[in-house]
This record gives structure tokens, sequence and C-alpha cells, in this order.
């Protein structure tokens, strides 16, 4: 059958859905599509709405060369977002994300303000016309008139330089400073649009949250980082009035970061999620906490659910709270009591849920779900029954090119491991097919739902089966799962990985002598130690991996997370480049020079150890079957729509080579 996933081309090209909002009423639903601008060079996003009761066809709301984003409704209904699009009153303005306003009522977007350090999110309260939005100050500026003069003498005088006195100094592809962010409260949505700096104290402490506003507009709730002695950090938890910007520390202890989830409808609660901070010997625990706001202590919510729970909605009538949760390699839709937290599973397919609204009644909930079987899509739920519904979406469900299977697996432990499995078609025992081991990285985390970087189903579309195994590490299985790997990367993690591919390999369609193993990240550390400790894999793709741990410790963006993992002998212990002269396997490393999360230090030292010192080092006249790609403009993962093809067209060359026996043409853009 010949999919979108036969040609990377159309596979680039397909659509795809990010967020969805509920207005008040209940009445509309707004997500975002990106697409391939016309030049196929970037993805460009425009809003579209769906009809919550699956009655009309989605309808596209903007239009628009440089797109849209951050949709929100204002009490009222008109539909705030934010977009570089032109200031149709100033051809010459420079471009920059501003706040634009689209009426409930129908009619065109209007530009409601615009500021030097541009608009980067947008907070709306539920029941009154309240807007905090999200953008960047410089650190010196008084008031928003002396911010653009800075970043005009700045520009003006070609000065890039940046002074720290604290850490972080990077995030993820970002150079950090002299910009921070900051809240404003928007005082007069339809004359000037004044702001109000809400923290101006803020420094640095707002980058990574995200206001919660209460739901008459009077507060809003936040993380705010501190800094902490010797480059650490803690997130605290902070009211701000919106009235008079009084600032209030709500939660904060050594101990645990938090961050706020919503506020109940009777203004009474707010939700809180608490991440334990982790040590050497313990690792990170997510809870929820429920903290009343009349200043009294805050109780545990659902204490005994050995799952992390992300909150998304209140019932209307404050009885019970949605969240979705990562659960054997899915992450439905639970709703927990408020007052017995009990927890009640609602959905029930082997699929991942986000952004999850409620309706107005309590008997719907709206969300976008995905699986390994298909990418985003709105759905709605019956609460009752956790009957799920496809919406009237933007988009079709694409093709896809075999099967989907759940297998289980034996860790040496004796604990289970759970996989998914992608089958070409035609994979039988009288043609078995060749096998990739992909590693998810984190490596908190779980393959549970469509992703766009790793899709197995580009590989199924070539004859190779994928496993999708969630090892030592992974969440969805209990704090047991997490424990049993935590700052012993190379054991549990390593040995769960190998009883998958036992698995895998004892099947009749699958052929054991040509199987290679894959990972990025935290994935591609353990492609690396799955190199130095074995050659029962024909090739190895590594992509931004960690190489040598005492290294990258300090080098990433945000050490002290990494620095409180392992001790210094557990990261000796853990480390694979200790292994090279053990690597026998052909390998490809990948990697972005402006990945900051995982430097590109990593890939280069690693390159170099492979030529120099593994058993297939380079002979006379450089000859050798390890590859390097090298992306000088891709960060810590392959975002250009250009790239995502130059990825897997080499990935699959590199694996015709050595597991098929066959040579492919490479990307001609390559320029080989
Ligand atoms: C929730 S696990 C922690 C993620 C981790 N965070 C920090 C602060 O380092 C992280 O970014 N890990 C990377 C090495 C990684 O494996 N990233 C994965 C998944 O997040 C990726 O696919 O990029």
């Amino acid at each position: 059958m010949t999919t979108p996933f036969s040609s990377l081309d159309d596979f680039v090209a397909l659509p795809r859905l990010s967020g969805l909002v509920l207005n008040r009423e209940g009445t509309r639903l707004v997500t975002s599509v990106a697409g391939l601008d016309p030049k196929k060079t970037a993805y460009r996003t425009a809003l579209w709405e769906i009809d919550p009761a699956g009655e009309q066809p989605a309808r596209r709301l903007t239009r628009s060369s440089a797109g849209e984003s951050g949709a929100a409704f204002l009490a009222g209904g008109d539909l705030l977002f934010t977009s570089t699009r032109p200031d149709p009153d100033d051809a010459d303005a420079e471009k920059r994300p501003a706040l634009w306003r689209l009426p409930a009522t129908g009619g065109e977007a209007s530009l409601v303000l615009t500021r030097a350090g541009g608009v980067a999110g947008v907070a709306t309260a539920a029941a009154a016309v309240v807007v905090v939005l999200t953008g960047d100050a410089l650190a010196g500026s008084a008031n928003e008139e002396d911010d653009a003069a800075r970043r005009k003498t700045r520009k003006e005088a070609g000065v890039a330089a940046i002074l720290h006195s604290g850490y972080p100094v990077r995030y993820w592809d970002a150079d950090l400073g002299p910009d921070e962010p900051r809240y404003f409260g928007l005082k007069d949505l339809g004359g000037e649009g004044r702001l109000d700096d809400l923290v101006p104290s803020a420094r640095g402490g707002l980058r990574d949250a995200r206001p919660v506003l209460d739901p008459e507009g009077t507060a809003l709730f936040s993380s705010l980082t501190l800094p902490e002695e010797r480059g650490s950090q803690r997130s605290v938890l902070v009211r701000v009035d919106l009235a008079t910007k009084e600032l209030s520390v709500l939660l904060d202890d050594r101990d645990n970061d938090y961050s706020p989830g919503p506020v109940s409808p009777d203004g009474r609660f707010l939700v809180v999620v608490r991440d334990r901070r982790t040590t050497a010997d313990l690792a990170p625990r997510t809870s929820l906490l429920l903290l009343p706001l009349d200043g009294g202590e805050p109780t545990a919510l659902a204490e005994g659910w050995d799952r992390w729970p992300s909150p998304a909605a209140w019932l209307p009538d404050g009885s019970a709270l949605v969240v979705t949760a990562d659960d054997d390699g899915a992450a439905p839709v639970f709703s927990i009591d408020a007052a017995s937290g009990a927890v009640r599973r609602v959905t029930q397919d082997a699929a991942a849920y986000t952004d999850v609204s409620v309706s107005p009644d309590g008997a719907t909930a709206y969300a976008l779900r995905s699986s390994y079987l298909f990418p985003a899509e709105a759905v709605r739920i019956d609460l009752a029954t956790g009957r799920t519904e496809r919406l009237h979406n933007p988009t079709e469900r694409p093709a896809v090119p075999g099967s989907l299977e759940r297998i289980e697996s034996v860790g040496e432990d004796g604990h289970p491991v759970r996989s998914w499995l992608v089958l070409p078609e035609g994979a039988s025992a009288d043609q078995p097919a060749p096998a990739l081991l992909w590693i998810h990285g984190g490596p908190i985390g779980s393959w549970n739902a469509w992703t766009w970087r790793w899709s197995p189903w580009i590989m199924a579309a070539r004859g190779y089966a994928v496993l999708l195994p969630d090892p030592a590490l992974s969440t969805g299985y209990g704090q047991h799962m997490v424990d049993r790997g935590w700052g012993r990367w190379g054991s549990a993690p390593y040995t769960d990985l190998m009883a998958a591919t036992d698995t895998l390999v004892a099947r009749a369609d699958i052929d054991p002598t040509r199987v290679a193993a894959m990972g990025g990240s935290f994935g591609g550390y353990m492609a690396n130690w799955v190199a130095g400790h074995t050659d029962r894999f024909a090739a190895i793709v590594t992509h931004a991996s960690l190489w040598a741990l005492d290294q990258f410790g300090p080098t990433t963006d945000a050490a002290f997370y990494w620095e409180r993992e392992m001790t210094p002998e557990a990261r000796q212990e853990n480390s694979p480049h200790h292994h090279v002269a053990e690597i026998g396997t052909p390998m490809l490393v990948i990697h972005g020079d402006k990945d900051y999360r995982v430097p590109i230090g990593e890939g280069l030292r690693l390159w170099y150890e492979l030529l120099s010192q593994s058993k297939l080092a380079a002979g006379e006249g450089g000859e050798t079957p390890h590859r390097f790609l090298y992306f000088p403009d891709e960060n810590h993962w392959i975002l250009k729509p250009q790239h995502a093809r130059i990825w897997y067209g080499v990935v699959e060359a590199f694996l015709a080579t050595h597991l098929l026996g066959e040579e492919r043409t490479l990307p001609p853009e390559l320029g080989l």
C-alpha cells in the first residue's frame, strides 16, 4: 500500500495539529495546524475552529504568511493570538510577535499591541476580561520605552555580548540574557493597551514558567525559579495580586519544585504539581497537592496512586479534577475525586491525551489524542462512560503501512518490560523483516504518543519492523520502574532493552541477523552504551547523544539537574566513552551544533574517538564504516522540513548498507 510514509516529501508535508482551547460557553474549539510554507523550508501555523458538537466541518480562522499561534479565548468570546504578521498601520515596523484579537462576531483580526520585546504567550481569566502576557524585557530596563531604547542602542552598536553573574547561561538552543521573560498585566484592552510589569524582580526566574489565572482574574499563580548556592536552583510557587502586584510565596522548600495547576471553579483551591528534587539515591517523583487559597495547609491529592499526574481541568462543580498520566504505553484521561482522592480511568483506548478542557455542564471533555497509529486529533470524551468520538478535524488520519502490537518481555530481575512493535506489511515467517530497536530519550519518558521526529512508519514503509520498548526509567509503570534504573543507566535500562530485543528476535516474522539499534538524546547515550557492550547489532544510529558523562554534566544547559543525578563515581561507571575500544559496530553519529541540551562537544568527541580508538577506527587513507551527519543550524531536534528529509534519508541509506547489504543513493542536497 502506498502511504504518505513512502515518500519523505509527502511525509514532511503532512499537516500537524497542536494545542486545543475551548471557550467559556463550550461552543467553540480552536486548534493550531502547522503546514509547510511555500518554499517547503519551514512550518507555519494557522488557527482553525472545530465544532464541539461534531456537526460542522472544521474551518480555517487565520491566514497569513507569518502564521499565528498562542490562541486564548477572552471572557466574552473574542479570540486572542500572537503573530509576527505585519502591522497594517505601520508598514516599516520591525517584525516581532504581537498580540492580535479576532472578534467572536466575525470579521478581521485587529492588532491589540506590539512591544519591543515581543509577545511570547497569552493567559486569560475564565470569567473576566483580564489578560496576562508573557514577553521578554532587557534585564536593566525600567519600562517599555526604556526597553525599546536599550534594544535600539544594542542593535545599532552591533553588540551581541552578554555579561552573566548567574546560572544558567543557555537554554535548549537559546543564549540567555540580557533578555529575560516577564509577565505583563494588560490594561484597557480596547484602548492604548497599557502594560504593567507584574514581577519586575523576577530576573530569569520566569523562564519555563506559565501563569495560571483564577476564574475572576484577581490573581495569577506561577512557579518562580530562585538561584541557590553553587549554580543550583529551585522553583517556588508564587501568587501575584493583579490589582496591587503584591507577590506572596505560597510553597517553598529545598526538597521539591512547585508549579501551578488550575484554580477550582469557586476560587478556593489551587492544584499544585510537586516534583521531588532528585539526589543520586532519590529518583524523581511527581504528585499533586490541593492548596487552600485562604492560607490553609496543602493536602496530598490521590496520594496512593502510583502514577505521575498532569492536571488539566476541574469539573465545573468542583467535585473532581481531570488529569492525564502516562500509563502502560498510553496517557489516558483520569478523573480524581476532590474529596476522597479516588481515581477513575476515563478513556479506555491505548492513546495519549493532551490539552484537555471540560464543557460548562461537566458532562464532556475535549482533548487532543494521538497514538502510534495516528497523529494528534481533536476528540470529544463522554466523562461518565469514557466513550470517545473523533470530531471533524482540519486533517485526515494518514494511512499507515503496517500494523501495531503490544509485546511483553521479562527483565533480568523478573520485572516486566513492555514495548510497542510496528510491523511492516508482509512480515511473516516466510519473509522475516529486518528490525530496529528504538530507544527513547529522557530517560524519564515513554513511547506512548505519535512523534514526527522518530516516525516508525517511515521505516515500516521501507520494510523494517520497529521495536519501541519502555525499559527501566520509563514512566507509566509505577515508581519502582523509575527507581530500579535511577543513577544506574548502564544496568537495568540496558538489560531491559536486551530482554526486549531477545523477545523481538525470537519471533518468526523477524530476521535476527538484520537488527540495528537507534536512539536520540538519552536514547543516543544508550545506543553508545549498547555499542560498547554487545556486537549483536549490525548497525547503530546515535542522535544528539551523551558520550562522556563527566564532560556532559557541566556543559549541558541545566548542569544542576544532571549533577544531582549521579555521583562522580556513577558517572565514571556509566559513561560509554570508557568502552570505545570495544566498539566493533558501524555507527552513524548525528548532532546539531545549536544543541545546548547535549552540547556538540559530545558528538565531536564521540566522532573523533570512534575514528581513532574503536575497532573500526579509520585506516590508512581514512577508510571507516562510521559516518557523522552534522547539522550546523539545528538544535537537539531536527526541525526544518528539508533537514528531516535528510535525516531520514541518510539513516535509511546507512541501515540499507549494513542490514540489507544494499547501496542507496544519498539525498542529492548533501552535495556529495
Ligand atoms: C523529563 S526527563 C528530563 C529530560 C531531560 N531534562 C534535562 C533538564 O536535562 C532532558 O532533556 N534529557 C535529554 C538528554 C533527553 O533525553 N531528551 C529527550 C526527551 O526529552 C529528547 O528526545 O530530546
